[in-house]
């Protein structure tokens, strides 16, 4: 099966900032991908990238078999994201918005896929609210509800689970393994809660310094370091301890 995502050698230059240096990795379609790092590692950019709204200053980049650059358009109505620092036009209701985006992705049957989405995200109770008037975690449901109208084949997902509480973040990571399930959508994920991307990830990918420093399942990774948890991995890489299998 081709890969849902295939980066070649990308890197991404701001004047004198070199925000990602020459990574090169795959993302298998129907997986759950985490892309982890320290604040600035280069975690933005690089899904910026994907979702075509960076062109990389060198290097290659296909998303489900179109390459990013020359034919983004044939490729973005199949994507999509949601992100906690991205605000919603506040004065619009949340129904409003989901159908201006709703139209922007030219969805069909859009009543009922509003119907069906705040169903599912539980938003009925404050949907002919405006967005400006939600609490974090409404506004966190609402983004998520936006990044699914079009029903994508690729989700990126910024910190999904921001500003909820422990009980709905559980129930909205058992409700993202249940639709990549349920559609064989593939799901890229940054974060920096490392239980979440334990639970969520089949692979993970560690950005340094716009550099990928290591990769693997949780589990390889966890056991390669020989440590307990993603979280000390994590730790290691970003203090510059070297790795228990080296030392
Ligand atoms: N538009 C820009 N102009 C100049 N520098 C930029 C720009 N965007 C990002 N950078 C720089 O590129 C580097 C990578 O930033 P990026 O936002 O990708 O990191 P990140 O891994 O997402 O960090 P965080 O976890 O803090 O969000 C940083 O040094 C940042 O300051």
């Amino acid at each position: 099966m081709t890969a849902a995502i295939k980066v070649s050698s990308v890197s991404k230059r701001f004047g004198p900032v070199l925000a990602v240096d020459d990574i090169s990795f795959t993302v298998e379609t129907g997986s759950t991908t985490a892309l982890l790092g320290g604040n600035g590692a280069g975690k933005t950019t690089t899904l910026s990238m994907l979702l075509g709204l960076l062109l990389p200053s060198s290097g290659a980049i296909a998303i489900l078999g179109e390459d990013m650059v020359r034919h983004r358009y044939r490729v973005l109505p199949r994507l999509n994201f949601s992100s906690p620092y991205v605000e919603l036009p506040l004065r619009l209701t949340v129904r409003q918005n989901l159908t201006v985006y709703g139209h922007l992705y030219g969805v069909a049957q859009l009543g009922h896929r509003i119907a069906e989405l705040a169903e599912e995200l539980e938003l009925a109770d404050f949907i002919d609210r405006p967005a400006g008037k939600l609490s974090a975690g409404q506004k966190t449901r609402v983004g998520l509800a936006k990044a699914l109208l079009n029903k994508p084949d690729l989700l990126m997902l910024d910190e999904p689970t921001a500003s909820l509480d422990p009980d709905t973040a559980d129930w909205v990571r058992s409700y993202f393994q249940d639709y990549r399930d349920r559609t064989g959508a593939t799901i890229v994920l940054a974060s920096h809660n490392m239980t979440e991307v334990e639970r969520m990830c089949d692979h993970v990918l560690i950005m340094k310094q716009g550099r990928i420093v290591d990769q693997g399942s949780p589990a390889e990774l966890i056991g390669r370091f020989g440590r307990d948890t993603l979280e000390e991995v994590f730790l290691d890489i970003a203090r510059d301890r070297r790795k228990a299998a080296e030392s």
